[in-house]
């Protein structure tokens, strides 16, 4: 991994947004987060850390035969995900192809409810460096937390659940496993999300926000460019500070980063620069 690198492409403008965001402090916030590859490490060690996804993936509730299809997918539909020169409506039914192929496969594994826990325990997820100030913070000061993934509810939760900061303030809305009476994985429950529809899910969920419509200032944190529309159903929006993790194909990616997210953080596996700015923003610092 490189040297971790801060980019701001328009310091003027975060500057005006975070002295906004500081004068009507803590009630007025609210942060809209991706879950993989956001909130948690994209690698470790140099070895890459799994998505909600790749938790199960790889995990022994799988047999080798599907671990193999499973891996195959990744590696057919992942660099498509991330390619930056393909337009947006062409990677649309692709990604909705892979979500697809990857559930019907988890389905047929019959997997078990009561073994969530246990998988993702042995598994190699982790939070990024600085993840319990954060929530934490975010906690004591009654900052919602909402949560837009593309990844496995109950999977997401588990691994906040197991580091400690599945706060009440935090709502996720994801993909979330449906078992049958005896608690078996039989589906998938509603919409699918993937990583360009999260704009419908934050339409969908605009009941949400409307519970939130006092909190007029949005701290925005993705990885990937589907993530930038998960404010959009945020009512009477007055400021808006989008912080973009860039993890992969950094070179290749890093002005379509910088053009869109606010504050561009490279091979970062930190939290450090969004808790810099709550810390600002709820005056504790
Ligand atoms: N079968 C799949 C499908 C998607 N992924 C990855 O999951 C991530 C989506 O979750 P977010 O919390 O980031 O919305 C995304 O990075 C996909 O690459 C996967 O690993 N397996
Ligand atoms: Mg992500």
């Amino acid at each position: 991994m490189g040297t971790p690198s801060v980019y701001i492409k328009d310091r003027q403008k975060v500057e005006k947004i975070l002295t906004a965001m500081r004068q009507t402090g803590p009630s007025a916030v609210q942060v809209i987060s991706d879950f993989d590859m956001t909130l948690t490490r994209f690698a470790y060690n140099g070895k890459r850390c799994p998505t909600c996804h790749n938790i199960l993936d790889n995990s022994k509730l799988i047999s080798e035969d599907c671990k193999a299809e499973l891996a195959d997918l990744l590696k057919t539909y992942y660099p498509i995900e991330i390619d930056s020169t393909r337009p947006v409506e062409e990677k649309l039914p692709l990604m909705v192809e892979w979500w697809t192929k990857a559930h019907h496969i988890l389905v047929q594994q019959r997997i078990r409810k009561d073994l969530l826990a246990v998988v993702v325990q042995e598994s190699d997820a982790m939070l990024r460096d600085g993840y319990q100030l954060f929530f934490n913070h975010l906690q004591e000061h009654d900052v919602p937390l909402l949560i837009f993934s593309a990844g496995i509810g109950d999977i997401l939760e588990e691994v906040i659940r197991q580091a400690g900061v599945f706060h009440p303030n935090v709502k996720v809305f994801s993909n979330y496993m449906e078992f049958n009476d005896t608690g078996v994985l039989q589906g998938f429950k509603g919409e699918l999300i993937h990583v360009y529809n999260k704009h419908e899910g934050a339409l969908l969920n605009s009941s949400h926000f409307q519970e939130l419509k006092q909190r007029h200032n949005v701290l925005l944190l993705g990885d990937s460019l589907g993530d930038l529309s998960m404010a959009d159903g945020v009512p009477d929006l007055e400021n808006i500070l989008k912080i973009g993790y860039l993890n992969d194909k950094v070179e290749e990616r890093r002005e379509s980063y910088l053009s869109s997210y606010d504050i561009v953080l490279e091979k970062d596996e930190t939290m450090d620069v969004p808790n810099a700015i709550l810390l600002h923003i709820t005056g504790s610092k």
